[in-house]
């Protein structure tokens, strides 16, 4: 229960004081992916210029960055972002959208990590890879099930110094030492692009709010979107009222229904 309370506790003081999130995403995630930071009460900026994406970073509470639709303008900004973020003593979130799909995404994945992200947020495929096993990834999408990759997040963890959340049909963090399991969302939510995207930005307001405490921070990001893509697959028809009732639901969420139905397991 004290992680539940702690997730509600977290929500609250997030939407008391909406933090300024610089999220560097991807083409396709941008617009869902602030709708979902609005309707859960932080302040989303999506800034990627490679002119100014390094003094925004230093203006915001945290950063996040999606390597989804990557080119070398994006990159230069990224770097620069999560640079002048480490300076600033801020909280960065990486999100390595098919990095192991492309020699570029590779090599932009390990110049990122050498930033060190406070927080990592990938899918199990994505995770296993990073860790340097084997996935069945297929493009941005995951091919494995969420336990096959608790073991790489893990070492993950333990490798970089920083918090690794997997997420799928049970979502999985840990920062090397203590893990959760989170419990709850709909088998809609891959069936409605860069809902992945949204949660990592959702994750840079979780630790922008709670800069000391990264895994509890993500445990509560991943039991928002646990709870309100429970409560949203519930009614939905399908992909599309999903999208619509996802967002009506993040809104309607407080910090008491947090508390009161989040499924955050120890593991
Ligand atoms: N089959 C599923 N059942 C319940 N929730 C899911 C399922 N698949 C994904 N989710 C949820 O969807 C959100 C996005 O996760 P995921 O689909 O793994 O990321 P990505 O879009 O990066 O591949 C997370 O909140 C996750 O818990
Ligand atoms: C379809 C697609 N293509 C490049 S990025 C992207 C969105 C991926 O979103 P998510 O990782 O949340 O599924
Ligand atoms: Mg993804």
């Amino acid at each position: 229960m004290q992680d539940q309370t702690t997730a509600g506790t977290l929500f609250g003081a997030m939407r008391a004081n909406p933090p300024l999130v610089q999220c560097i995403t991807n083409f396709v995630a941008m617009n869902i992916a602030a709708n979902v930071m609005l309707a859960a009460g932080a302040s989303p900026a999506m800034v990627h210029a490679e002119e100014e994406a390094a003094e925004f970073a230093a203006i915001s509470a945290a950063l996040t960055i999606n390597i989804g639709t990557l080119s070398a303008e994006w990159l230069v900004g990224m770097l620069s972002a999560a640079q002048s973020a480490r300076q600033a003593g801020r909280p960065w979130v990486l999100d390595p959208v098919a990095h192991y799909a492309t020699a570029f995404r590779r090599r932009a994945v390990a110049q990122l990590l050498d930033l060190q992200p406070t927080v990592i947020r990938g899918n199990a495929s994505e995770i296993i890879a990073l860790a340097g096993g084997i996935s069945h990834g297929q493009g941005v999408d995951s091919r494995d099930p969420v336990e096959l990759a608790e073991q790489s997040a893990r070492q993950l963890a333990e490798r970089h110094g920083c918090v690794v959340a997997v997420t799928g049909v049970t979502d999985f963090v840990t920062d090397g030492h203590k893990a959760r399991r989170i419990e709850g969302g709909s088998p809609l939510m891959p069936q409605v692009t860069a809902l992945g995207c949204s949660l990592t930005c959702l994750v840079g307001a979780f630790v922008a709010t709670a800069p000391d405490n990264p895994f509890d921070a993500t445990a509560a990001a991943l039991a928002v979107f646990a709870v309100a893509g429970e409560q949203a697959g519930t009614v939905a028809d399908g992909p599309g009222s999903f999208s619509w009732r996802f967002l009506d639901a993040l809104a309607a969420l407080d910090a008491e229904a947090l508390t009161a139905k989040a499924r955050i397991m120890l593991a």
